[in-house]
């Protein structure tokens, strides 16, 4: 489970006020706002990237700094290192998250296997967006927060995706996905969140 209690932030505006909410094991969540209302900085703040000015984020009662093995959040493909490979990333988060994974199963899956050995500065946007989310899925961890991940993938790949993300959370993983695409995503997610008024309201 993952509670946000009683979080403030305050950034240029404030994003949240004295929110509360109860993410539960084995669920997928949507997060949804409009533009610039601060659904990755709610993220960021969960990962401990963002400091809130009160209130806490418990991943099973213990902050983040104890469970970082079990979460898994990269923002954007924009903070791979683009002189290193795809299979550079996969060989490190298997080892850093301790991931029993099959690292070829999952290249396969994503049909990386023609440029896994090269460097990212030649990925096409869907090439890099696929090693994200090979990268969460190799991950293996409890908790996966995603922003936008379903950003610049077509539309078989898409599919894949929510149906992966169903397989993870019937492993009873949990899953927060921010997403403008709540129709795309309806058929699969248990729970929708939208920040309105600074608070974390359902639906
Ligand atoms: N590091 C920062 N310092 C100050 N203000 C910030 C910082 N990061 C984001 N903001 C501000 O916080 C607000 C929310 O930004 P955020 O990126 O979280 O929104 P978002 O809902 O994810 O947007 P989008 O849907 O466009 O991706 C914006 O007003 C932004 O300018």
């Amino acid at each position: 489970m993952i509670e946000i209690r009683d979080l403030t932030l305050t950034l240029r505006e404030p994003i949240l006020k004295n929110a509360n909410f109860n993410f539960r094991n084995g669920k997928i969540y949507m997060l949804h706002a409009l533009n610039g209302t601060g659904k990755t900085s709610v993220l960021r703040t969960m990962v401990s990237l963002l400091a809130p000015s009160s209130g806490q984020v418990l991943f099973d009662s213990k902050p983040f700094a104890n469970v970082k093995s079990q979460v898994f959040y990269l923002e954007t493909s924009d903070w791979f290192d683009k002189n290193l490979s795809g299979f550079d990333y996969m060989q490190f988060v298997k080892n850093e998250w301790h991931s029993n994974q099959d690292l070829q199963d999952i290249i396969n899956r994503w049909e990386m296997n023609n440029y896994i050995k090269t460097a990212i500065r030649k990925y096409s946007l869907g090439m890099k967006q696929k090693l994200v989310v090979a990268l969460y899925e190799l991950s293996d961890a409890q908790y996966l927060l995603m922003d936008e991940i379903n950003n610049g993938l077509d539309s078989d790949s898409r599919q894949i995706l929510y149906q992966e993300l169903v397989n993870l959370a019937k492993q009873n993983k949990l899953i927060i996905m921010a997403s403008h695409y709540q129709d795309e995503v309806a058929g699969i997610v248990d729970d929708t969140l939208t920040l309105k008024h600074h608070q974390l309201v359902r639906g």
